[in-house]
């Protein structure tokens, strides 16, 4: 299995080194140069199998030869012996026809572990192999900082550097980024948005000389082995509902696009996906682009959903590249119109789109109200993003076709939100319970790339 750059003109790369390498040298994000197929008879089989198992067969046609199949079936199992539900992704009943997938039981109690605690355990094992270090920086909201600290904190062959907004991520999450003790954690606290703490993660890949100095490797979705480990709980909640001899639909919470870009893999690989609902909360740029076709980022207001807090969808190239008729060219002159300010999709490539995604936006007040109502209705309590999922998911359903929405984040990570909105305080699980009392060791960094590559190189000398 070979993986392409979604502008055309990177080289192509195995799976092992498209995951160590991260963005691509053209500044695109890499893909499977063909996507493997699933028949209804390997669905239907995935019915009867552990979350475990099915994990191992929805994704070992990508890995190619990475990793020996006992080697890739212990990378699965420690990846998730860590979480706190034996179903891993369970699904809840909200309503007829309305489900509820619950990805929030991972250590850090958001979706992002299901693939961080893997990519966590395939970096350890091909690092230990060849030897190498790396310097792994992040951009967060405040979830896949946490989860990559908590997959990567203490391994020797890696220092990680979260780059997070300051004064714009909750305080559970500051504190899971900001409390662990290990040397090799480095929380930046940046000053600006999430986007901004983006734009420098791929400034630092686009400055070639910095990159290869510091072996620079990233862990946002713009790793392709981010997106593989979130095809997976599509399939095992579809056929928990009848697929592959039913369809469903899903709606997903949606900030960087690369939680719901899973769901169009496994669409592509042959899940019978009928919609894919784009659900953002007020930074609607999304919506507003599958509504308009038109893409121009108009800055980001703080919501009570801060991981959703996104204009600058990274993983929206990946389903460009494909509406686009997998052109790199095009591909790459949207990009450049964006850094110039915005693009226009063509009525071609946003009707290619259209086939697939619906989406719809909820304001704060209908966020609020929804975790309200959902609590009231069905005993759930919903975290703000997952309530962003819920009411949009309310436009979408349909006679016959399950839907299922993603619930992304464990309503203690916003604690305050949710008392807000529904009267109840959601306690912390039991192991993090003194994440509160812990010491806090963060560095605050202005929005300037060459002093977060001095910081860095500063760091990893040392
Ligand atoms: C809790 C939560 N929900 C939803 C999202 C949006 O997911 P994605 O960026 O993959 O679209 C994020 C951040 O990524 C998140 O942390
Ligand atoms: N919401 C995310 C933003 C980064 O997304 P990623 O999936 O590209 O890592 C967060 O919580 O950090």
């Amino acid at each position: 299995m070979k993986y392409i750059s979604t502008r055309g003109q990177a080289p192509t790369l195995s799976f092992e080194e498209a995951m160590l390498t991260g963005l691509a040298r053209d500044g695109g994000l890499y893909l499977p140069e063909s996507i493997p197929q699933m028949n209804t008879d390997d669905i239907r089989a995935l019915g009867g199998v552990s979350y475990e198992e099915a994990a191992f067969r929805v994704m070992r046609p990508f890995i190619g030869d990475a990793f020996s199949d006992d080697e890739f079936h212990g990378i699965i199992a420690r990846a998730y012996e860590g979480f706190g539900h034996a179903a891993r992704a369970p699904l809840k009943q909200l309503a007829s026809g309305h489900f509820l997938l619950e990805l929030f039981h991972g250590p850090t109690l958001a979706f992002k572990d299901f693939a961080m605690q893997l990519i966590g355990q395939m970096f350890e094992l091909s690092l230990r192999r060849s030897g190498n270090r790396v310097s792994i920086v992040g951009a967060t909201s405040g979830d896949t900082g946490s989860a990559a600290i908590e997959a990567f904190r203490g391994l020797d062959a890696v220092d990680v550097f979260i780059l997070y907004p300051h004064g714009r991520v909750s305080e559970v999450q500051r504190r899971q980024m900001t409390t662990p003790i290990e040397a090799n954690v480095h929380a930046l606290a940046i000053d600006g948005h999430f986007d901004d703490a983006q734009a420098r993660v791929k400034d630092m890949f686009n400055d070639i000389a910095f990159r290869d100095g510091v072996r620079l490797a990233g862990v946002n979705s713009i790793n392709w082995a981010r997106v593989l480990a979130q095809v997976v709980y599509y399939f095992t909640s579809a056929v928990s509902l009848g697929a592959p001899d039913r369809k469903v639909s899903f709606t997903v919470p949606t900030g960087n696009f690369g939680d719901v870009f899973a769901g169009y893999i496994a669409k592509r690989m042959g899940l019978p996906i009928e919609r894919l609902v784009v659900a953002t909360n007020q930074n609607d740029i999304l919506h507003r682009c599958l509504s308009t076709g038109e893409y121009r980022p108009d800055g980001v207001i703080s919501s009570i959903s801060p991981s959703m807090d996104i204009q600058v969808s990274s993983n929206f190239e990946r389903a460009l590249y494909y509406a686009y008729g997998q052109d790199g060219g095009a591909v790459a002159q949207v990009m450049d119109e964006l850094k110039a300010g915005g693009f226009s999709i063509n009525q071609g490539a946003l009707e290619s789109l259209r086939e697939t995604f619906d989406s719809g936006r909820c304001g704060e007040e209908e966020t609020r109200a929804t975790i309200r109502q959902t609590w009231a209705t069905s005993g759930e309590l919903l975290c703000p993003h997952s309530a962003v999922g819920v009411h949009v998911a309310e436009a979408y359903r349909k006679e016959g076709v399950p839907m299922i929405t993603l619930a992304t984040a464990h309503p203690a990570k916003f604690p305050a939100a949710v008392e807000e909105a529904s009267g109840i305080h959601p306690p912390l699980p039991e192991r993090m319970a003194d994440l509160y009392e812990r010491d806090e060791r963060m560095t605050r960094v202005a929005n300037d790339l060459g002093q977060i590559e001095t910081l860095i190189k500063e760091r990893i000398a040392n």
